[in-house]
This record gives structure tokens, C-alpha cells and sequence, in this order.
């Protein structure tokens, strides 16, 4: 016999039991679900290493040399280029004996002197340079922005340009552009990223992602209608080697390569590919600045 309160304590255990077993079946089921999954991507990743281990022993048979299909002829011209650049770069250090290599005096220069001259640990030298009297240097918004393309001599272009006493540019590519983490904190940021400078000083950046970025165009317009935009470009083909010589040494080969025929080409829808169709680009771009304006 049972009598109610006996009945009423059974059912109260046998509660507790129940969800007792329920929270450790849910625990059992999500600690196999996990160790599950981790499984399947440590197998997954294994694989992946496997199949790049097998695409690199194959490289290193073919002589790990990139054939880009039909390139040949590319690849043959950017040879030409590099070794026509090493000869020169010789040619140069062989002329000027005992003059130390620097980017300030590459060679472009007539009188590589007087361009050391002008610049003083940084800071331009008061004898080409004559600041506005009764001004202090302040940060300001570039005048001049370089937009791309990347891997065209952008660097190198901008060091010249730097080189003139009136002409000021940020050390380092500042992409507020085309970097929202950048672009949420507002001009007031971008300003900061620039050198000091005079108002009688141009302010020059360079950040070649702009060039593609949706962004880029009608955001410089609204900052400014009339900055003098610079876009420096070579040829397409020459460019991609290069571009892609960068990402060989960054970036595990499948992700832009693939093989065609037992040969390694570039892939048709690479990054580096898409950044050097200057005229897909150029077309966005002219939405907002008319040819007129380069002319002016
Ligand atoms: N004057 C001139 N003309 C043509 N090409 C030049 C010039 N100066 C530098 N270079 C070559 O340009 C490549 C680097 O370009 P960038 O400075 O634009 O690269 S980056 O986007 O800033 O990373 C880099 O090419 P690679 O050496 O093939 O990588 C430089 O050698």
C-alpha cells in the first residue's frame, strides 16, 4: 500500500532523475558533436596539406617554373624587363664609384647631389624650401592622392615626387579608402595620418587599393571635387608577374594558380588579374572625374 505522501516523494525523485539524464544526455551529445567536427576539419586541413605537398613535389619537377599558357612571350618580355633594370641599376653604380646606392638617388636624377641635399634627416633644407612667414606647419588633407595601380612603380614615383622641397607625402599607404575600420573614423583621422606641412606644400598619399575599390571614387569626390588624382600604370602583363611574384611569396599557390595541360597559369579570376584591367576601373572612376579636369 502507498499511501500519498510515499507516492507524491516518488514522483518528485524520479523527476529529478529524468532531468538529471536529460542535461547529461544533452552534455554527451554536444561533447560528441564536437569532437566531431574538430575531427572533420583537423582531417580536412590534413588533406589540404597533402594536396598542396603534392602540387608543390610536382613544381619542383617541372622545374618550378610558371608557364602562364600562351604567355610564354610575357614571361620572356619580364625577364627582358628585370635584367634590362638589374643592367642599368650596374651600369649606374658603375659610373658614380663610391657613391652609396639609395632610393634618393636612383639613378634619375642629373645631379643626385644637389637632390641629397634636399632633404635633411627628413625635413626639407631652407635653401630650396622657404616656408610661408609667420605660419606653423599643420597636418592637412592630401591635394593629391595616388590611386593605383599596385605593383606599376607607385613607391618609387611617390619618393621622386617627395624629393621636391614643396611637396609632402605620408611614409606609409594610409587606406582610409578602402578600409572600413579606417573610413568609420572619419576625415579627422586621415588628416592625422598626414606629414606637417605649410600651405604652401602640396599633401600627396598613395594607396593603390583605391584604384578598385567601390568606395573610393565618390568618397574622394565628396572630400574634394578638384584633387588632383595620379594613377600610375605599366604593361598589364608585366604588371601581373609582378603581382603575382608578390603573392607566391604570401599566399599558398592554389588559391591563384592552377594547372592547365601539366603547365601552372595564373588563375582567370585572381585578384592580381582583376586589379590590372585598367579600363574596367578607369570607367568607374571617370563617373566623377572628367577627363576635362586633368587638362586644367
Ligand atoms: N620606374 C619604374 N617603372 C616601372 N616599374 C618600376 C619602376 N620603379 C619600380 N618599379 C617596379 O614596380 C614594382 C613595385 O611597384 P609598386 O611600388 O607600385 O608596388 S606596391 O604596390 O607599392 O607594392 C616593382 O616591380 P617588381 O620588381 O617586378 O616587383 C618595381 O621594381
Amino acid at each position: 500500500m502507498w499511501s500519498p505522501f510515499l507516492m507524491r516523494r516518488h514522483r518528485f525523485v524520479a523527476g529529478w532523475f529524468a532531468a538529471l539524464l536529460c542535461i547529461v544526455c544533452l552534455h554527451l551529445y554536444f561533447t560528441f558533436n564536437t569532437v566531431e567536427k574538430s575531427q572533420t576539419a583537423g582531417h580536412r586541413r590534413k588533406l589540404k596539406l597533402q594536396h598542396e605537398e603534392k602540387l608543390q613535389a610536382e613544381d619542383r619537377k617541372n622545374g618550378d617554373r610558371i608557364v602562364a599558357g600562351e604567355n610564354q612571350s610575357a614571361i620572356k618580355k619580364y625577364d627582358q624587363v628585370q635584367q634590362s633594370r638589374k643592367a642599368s641599376a650596374e651600369n649606374n653604380a658603375h659610373n658614380r664609384p663610391g657613391q652609396q646606392e639609395s632610393s634618393h638617388s636612383s639613378g634619375l636624377l642629373s645631379n643626385p647631389h644637389e637632390t641629397q641635399s634636399a632633404f635633411t634627416n627628413g625635413r626639407k633644407d631652407r635653401k630650396l624650401y622657404e616656408p610661408p612667414p609667420n605660419e606653423s606647419p599643420s597636418k592637412r588633407l592630401p591635394q593629391a592622392i595616388m590611386i593605383g595601380t599596385g605593383k606599376c612603380g607607385t613607391r618609387a614615383l611617390l619618393e621622386y615626387l617627395g624629393m621636391h622641397p614643396y611637396v609632402v607625402h605620408a611614409s606609409r599607404e594610409v587606406h582610409f579608402f578602402d578600409r572600413d575600420e579606417n573610413f568609420d573614423q572619419g576625415l579627422g583621422w586621415y588628416r592625422a595620418q598626414m606629414p606637417t606641412s605649410y600651405s604652401n606644400q602640396v599633401t600627396i598619399e598613395k594607396s593603390p587599393a583605391y584604384v578598385e575599390h567601390e568606395r573610393s571614387a565618390p568618397e574622394i569626390y565628396k572630400m574634394n571635387k578638384t584633387i588632383r588624382l595620379i594613377w600610375v600604370v605599366k604593361d598589364p602583363v608585366v604588371r601581373l608577374m609582378s603581382a603575382v611574384a608578390l603573392q607566391q611569396s604570401a599566399t599558398p599557390r592554389h588559391f591563384y594558380l592552377e594547372r592547365i595541360n601539366g603547365t601552372l597559369a595564373i588563375k582567370k579570376y585572381n585578384n592580381a588579374v582583376n586589379r590590372g584591367k585598367y579600363i574596367v576601373h578607369l570607367r568607374k572612376w571617370l563617373k566623377f572625374f572628367p577627363l576635362s579636369q586633368a587638362s586644367q
